[in-house]
């Protein structure tokens, strides 16, 4: 970064980076992923709230970022970590292919996209099983689109290719309740957990079988931990779509967790076209290695002066109390 934020940054914050990265694929309608690179006594920590998220709701993920940085994570407690493939919202042959390229045996799909039809998420779908063949666990991600009739029937369509779970189908708390009724599906929580404003006094009772956790929406490694403990719940380690800086982060977590029963949403890096690191954190054989990543290529993927700038006022409203 050319120049520091004007307010003053946490003790130990040393260096600040700034990355820009094209992804292959629209993702939650972003086409570029760009965020900011922290250094501190512990390492690198990512600091990358989405450009629709306002300062509040980006606290959270600053402190997760000082945390990576500063203060460093729990020990792991295994030294890998099962990952699934995840699927935009592309064509049928682009889907096969992903999965088929992924070496995952978990695919997590997106569904219920604006603007597509339920015929596409069923072609999506199909196309992943495929790939998949029979002994592949598959996952859908509706990010809360539907309402509880359409999520009873689009999911009664999708179980035809079998589903492992199925996250965020709707908005709420209470319509997830009324679905999870109506349905044999597992429900994941999502939204409904890391947008809330206390994600640890969630009620997610009868609202759903899994909770998905990310560091950055919930505030770092040990919040995400205490979430987990609050809810007793399983629970899926997910990114915030990260660069490897990042994504070490939730491996951290996926490796700190006692109970991980499921593959986690961690192999995104796959959807960029290019990482901060020499040695991006990909899957291999379906798994990510437990450890850190240094932003050892930010001169590659460095943002431009304009992006840079938007992040120093960003970190400027953060940092405003
Ligand atoms: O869980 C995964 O497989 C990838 C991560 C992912 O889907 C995601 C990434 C960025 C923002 C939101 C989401 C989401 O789970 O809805
Ligand atoms: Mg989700």
């Amino acid at each position: 970064m050319t120049a520091a934020p004007a307010a003053a940054l946490p003790a130990g914050i040393t260096e600040l980076a700034v990355y820009e990265v094209p992804l292959r694929a629209r993702f939650r309608g972003i086409d570029v992923r760009d965020g900011v690179l922290l250094r501190g006594p512990a390492g690198w920590g990512e600091f990358s709230p989405f450009w629709d998220y306002d300062a509040a709701e980006s606290r959270r993920w600053w402190a997760a970022a000082v945390e990576s940085a500063v203060e460093g994570w729990p020990a792991p407690v295994r030294g890998s970590v099962p990952v699934n493939v995840t699927v935009p919202a592309v064509d049928p042959e682009r889907a096969h292919a992903i999965v088929a390229a992924s070496g995952c045996r978990t695919a997590k799909v997106k569904v219920a996209e604006p603007g597509q039809s339920p015929a596409d998420d069923l072609a999506r779908v199909a196309a992943v099983r495929d790939a998949l063949g029979p002994s592949g666990a598959i996952r859908v991600d509706a990010n809360a689109a539907w309402d509880v009739d359409t999520a009873a029937a689009r999911i009664g369509e999708l179980d035809r290719f079998g589903l492992e779970y199925v996250e965020q189908p709707c908005a709420t708390l209470e319509k997830l309740v009324a679905l999870r009724r109506r349905i044999d599906v597992r429900i994941a929580a999502d939204e409904v957990v890391r947008r809330s404003d206390d994600p640890l006094r969630v009620d997610l009772r009868e609202a759903c079988d899994v909770v998905v956790l990310k560091v950055q929406p919930l505030g770092g490694v040990r919040a995400a931990l205490r979430v987990a403990e609050a809810h007793g719940l399983p629970c899926v380690v997910s990114s915030a779509l990260e660069s490897s800086v990042g994504i070490a982060a939730g491996v951290a977590l996926a490796a700190a967790l006692p109970e991980l029963p499921f593959a986690c949403g961690l192999a995104t890096v796959a959807l960029f076209t290019d990482d901060v690191s020499g040695a991006p954190l990909l899957p291999v054989d379906g798994a990510l290695p437990v450890g850190r990543r240094d932003p050892d290529r930010i001169a590659a993927v460095a943002a431009g002066e304009q992006t840079a700038a938007r992040w120093r006022t960003r970190i400027d409203e953060v940092l405003a109390r």
